[in-house]
């Protein structure tokens, strides 16, 4: 399956504006209640805002004209309290969508993570960890940003602008309908460019993915390239990706800018038409001084929404384009299902493969219709030259991937129908390199080993003493609580190895698969996990990946793997005469 995000994007018919915001509110439909009443809260701001000019209008021409001062005092008056509660209303709604907003980010970021932990090892294999980190850290930002400053902001300027509208048709509907002339012109250019304008803002986030993982990849991989002297290599790969992404930023910025000036110009004619037409009005004994003020107020209250609507347009699409980036990852589906029916088979041994093909997405074929059967406490071990298929081999054991055509059976049961739980009791995988976060060697060890976590620290001592692993603990300075820096980086690949492995053996697996697991490892602590091994309980069967001899002496059955075939080749001592009798197996 391709799980490439962005080709997806590519290909996929562009979801429409409203689809995406209907499907980003049923993401956070739990906060309607908050939402209905900041969306109260900014029209009753609105409305209080747009009352003002139609009693200034009055009081000019009822109390200032006729020179009434003591009405004036009065209207003075209640105008301040109208102010006083627009500040009210627009406080609440503020604090309202600010805390909305910091939830929607906290809801979506965690969405998304859960989402990647549920898709298979081929989406990580097909995309870029920084692209992928943009999107949770960045792109939900965005919509945070314009959720928790804009969007009320936006409704509000909405309201204003239509009251301001329907006041000025309904004092003078010709002097009205003149003055709305050039907001049409607007909305018109609005919506002819807004998809572009969407467009420009999605390049301008996928090319600071893109550099996101440029970055990444070149911090994962800083030992090789000062070792290799490769920085000048990776310095314009950086270069470039940074001037791609500046280009892109340069686009989105003008896009995003050039609604102000054009708006701007359309306010100002809009101001022009209703002084000259006021005017005439006016002079024909048809309009009043005091409406003109009003007059000239709405319209300014109709236009200056609609110029804060251009820089909110814009931040919508932005946000828009980056809920795009992220619904892409929420809206995919896993290919490794669980299914529903586990049927038993008549497979009497822990693991078979029956009939296996397999291939990488969008690769050739690297296995070939293997049938072989692992029972349970036997140790095997699968051998073989470089590329050949050991790993791949080892992975389908522990579904990281679907075979493409064939079973894979787990005691007595297809894999597909087990829970990813209940596969990783049954399975415990160590691989070439092993996975460690920050933290201690002990929160490491607890890694995916729950049963534990409640565990004191003297019972956790005497479980890692019955099962040998106290030894192995002599690598680390301070035992338990050496400390682990961020992704293993500050200890060896051999104590990594050694901390996987009792990680994996405090599990009991069934399956015990050990990929290169000792490959690193020096040969005092490689007896070590012998003995470790050894006293393993005795149903748990070992796979064992190795290229050295040594480690694969006490299997019991031997695999070679070669050219996408699994041929068996019976014990250590089995494979070394057919060697010796010159029988080609590998
Ligand atoms: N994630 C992947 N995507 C595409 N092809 C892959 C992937 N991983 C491995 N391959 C290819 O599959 C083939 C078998 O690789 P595999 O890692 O299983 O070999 P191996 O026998 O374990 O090799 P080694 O001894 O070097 O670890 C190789 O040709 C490799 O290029």
């Amino acid at each position: 399956m391709n799980y490439r995000l962005n080709e997806l994007f590519d290909q996929k018919k562009k979801e429409s504006t409203l689809a995406g915001l209907k499907k980003l509110f049923r993401l956070i439909a739990h906060e309607k209640r908050n939402l209905i009443v900041a969306f109260i809260a900014i029209l009753v701001n609105a409305a209080l805002n747009l009352v003002g000019p139609l009693l200034i209008g009055y009081a000019i021409d009822h109390y200032v004209v006729t020179k009434l001062y003591h009405g004036l005092l009065v209207f003075s008056g209640i105008l301040l309290t109208m102010y006083l509660a627009a500040l009210v209303t627009s406080y609440l709604q503020t604090k309202l969508m600010g805390s909305v907003g910091q939830r929607m980010l906290f809801t979506l970021r965690n969405a998304i993570f859960t989402k990647l932990q549920q898709l298979p090892v081929a989406f990580f294999n097909q995309n870029k960890t920084g692209d992928l980190i943009s999107r949770v850290n960045n792109d939900t930002d965005k919509l945070n940003q314009f959720f928790s400053q804009s969007l009320m902001q936006f409704i509000g300027s909405i309201a204003t602008m239509m009251g301001s509208g329907i006041f000025l048709l309904i004092i003078n509907y010709k002097l009205g309908a003149a003055t709305l002339v050039p907001a049409l012109l607007i909305l018109i250019f609005t919506w002819g460019i807004s998809p572009w304008v969407k467009r420009k803002n999605a390049a301008s986030l996928r090319s600071s993915g893109s550099m996101s993982a440029e970055i990444q990849e070149s911090l994962n991989n800083f030992k090789v390239i000062i070792a290799f002297n490769r920085r000048d290599y990776f310095k314009k790969r950086f270069s470039e990706s940074n001037t791609e992404n500046y280009r892109a930023s340069i686009g989105a910025g003008l896009a995003n800018t050039i609604f102000l000036p054009v708006y701007g110009f359309f306010s100002s004619l809009a101001q022009l038409v209703v002084l000259a037409y006021g005017l005439y009005l006016i002079s024909v004994g048809e309009f009043s001084i005091g409406l003109l003020v009003s007059y000239l107020a709405y319209a300014t209250n109709f236009y200056n929404p609609l110029r804060q609507l251009a820089s909110l347009w814009s931040s919508f699409q932005v946000a828009m384009a980056g809920w795009d980036r992220i619904s892409q990852i929420l809206d995919l589906e896993t290919d490794l299902v669980t299914e529903s029916s586990p049927k038993e088979t008549s497979s009497k041994s822990l693991v078979e493969f029956k009939d296996i093909h397999f291939a990488y997405p969008g690769g050739k074929e690297i296995l070939h219709h293997v049938n072989f059967k692992l029972v349970r406490g036997k140790t095997y071990a699968l051998v073989g030259p470089t590329g050949g298929g050991k790993t791949t081999t080892a992975s389908l054991m522990a579904r990281l991937y679907d075979p493409t055509q064939g079973t894979v059976v787990l005691d007595g049961r297809n894999i597909k129908s087990y829970t990813p739980k209940e596969r990783s009791q049954k399975i415990g995988f160590i691989l070439q390199e092993p996975f460690l976060f920050t933290g201690t060697v002990k929160d490491n060890i607890l890694y995916g080993n729950d049963a534990y976590l409640d565990y004191s620290p003297e019972h956790l001592a005497t479980v890692i003493h019955d099962k040998g692993l106290e030894e192995l603990l002599k690598v680390f300075d301070d035992g338990l609580e050496t400390p682990v820096l961020s992704a293993g980086n500050g200890i060896s690949l051999g104590q990594r190895q050694v901390i996987a492995f009792i990680r994996a053996v405090l599990r009991n697996p069934d399956v015990l698969i050990l990929d290169e697991a000792t490959a690193n490892i020096d040969t005092v602590t490689e007896q070590l996990l012998d003995k470790i091994i050894k006293k393993l309980p005795s149903q748990t069967t070992l796979v064992i990946i190795a290229h050295r001899l040594n480690t694969i002496e006490n299997a019991d059955e031997i695999f070679f793997i070669n050219d996408g075939e699994v041929i068996p080749a019976g014990s250590f001592d089995e494979a070394v005469s057919k060697l010796m009798e010159g029988k080609r197996v590998s």
